[in-house]
């Protein structure tokens, strides 16, 4: 029971009990994708989370070494660690390989060590090969079962990718979506960050088959700010838990204007055309 205490305290402080919501931000794409806009320089990028009050970071263990002193203010968000390494985001247009490929790259002893209060990893389904799929089954449930020893929250990342006929191009399949969140649930995730589908009744409706929350993903930078607010509004609306944005914050004209935007509607119930209207954004 002391375990799930801990968990329970540890999710609080990324899931808001006020408002049963979560405006966190990912900050993770120089592990897989390396420098780019946004985070070239780190620490600038955190002192702008900071400043916009983000609930939660995902952060790769060596971000949490770099960025350690500005983790340690009065507003910095909960730290959110990358657990694992994958290479699937630039394959195959960069390197050509067939299928990504996806390790451990620390655990969770470490990430307490390192004062996170969730770790995190990838549950890629979809692979042309079934064993590394398989793979991916057991390096949750292996991390699983350690957060759960040590009282610490795993936000399981499942995502549909590869080149199998059955998910290749289709990432944002409601029916995919609503396959790899509830195993997640069912392997034993405290959270899920995800793909949106697009639209908040095909959303709702996954929603409805997890029984754990389920933050969304961003994904690459959209074309507008509108149609990155549309995205946070709709997955709010069918129920989602909150956001875990990564490209749409830290590649923003003024990330912490951002945050600040986006907890409005997700913390605040506040319409896109408001934020709009009211953020400088
Ligand atoms: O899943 C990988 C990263 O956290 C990317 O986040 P993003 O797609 O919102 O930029």
């Amino acid at each position: 029971m002391s375990a799930q205490c801990g968990k329970n305290v540890r999710l609080s402080r990324i899931i808001k009990k006020s408002t049963g919501k979560s405006v966190s931000v990912a900050f993770d794409h120089g592990l897989d994708d390396g420098p780019m806009l946004g985070n070239i320089h780190p620490r600038e990028t955190m002192e702008k989370i900071i400043e916009g009050g983000a609930d939660g970071v995902l952060i790769s263990p060596g971000c949490a070494r770099i960025c350690n002193d500005l983790l340690c203010d009065d507003n910095a968000p909960s730290v959110i660690l990358r657990l694992d390494w994958t290479n699937t985001f630039r394959a195959p247009d960069e390197l050509n390989y067939e299928e990504g490929r996806n390790i451990l790259i620390s655990d969770v002893e470490s990430a307490l060590a390192l004062g996170a209060d969730a770790v995190l990893t990838f549950m890629f389904i979809g692979y042309e090969h079934s064993e590394v799929e398989a793979r991916e089954i057991a390096k949750n449930a292996e991390i699983c079962r350690a957060a759960a020893r040590l009282g610490i929250p795993h936000i399981m990342e499942p995502m549909a990718r590869g080149n199998a006929k059955r998910t290749a191009g289709r990432e944002m399949d409601p029916k995919l979506i609503a396959l790899h969140t509830r195993m997640a649930a069912e392997i034993g995730a405290d959270a899920i960050k995800t793909d949106y589908t697009g639209d908040a009744v095909s959303y709702a409706k996954v929603i409805d088959g997890c029984p754990v929350p389920i933050l969304i993903a961003g994904g690459p930078k959209t074309s507008s700010v509108k149609e990155s607010l549309d995205m946070v509004k709709g997955a709010i609306d069918a129920g989602a838990s909150g956001i875990l944005l990564g490209r749409n914050v830290v590649q923003a004209k003024d990330p912490a204007e951002m945050i600040r935007a986006l907890r409005a509607i997700v913390h605040g119930g506040e319409e896109v055309d408001y934020v709009l209207k009211h953020f400088d954004i």
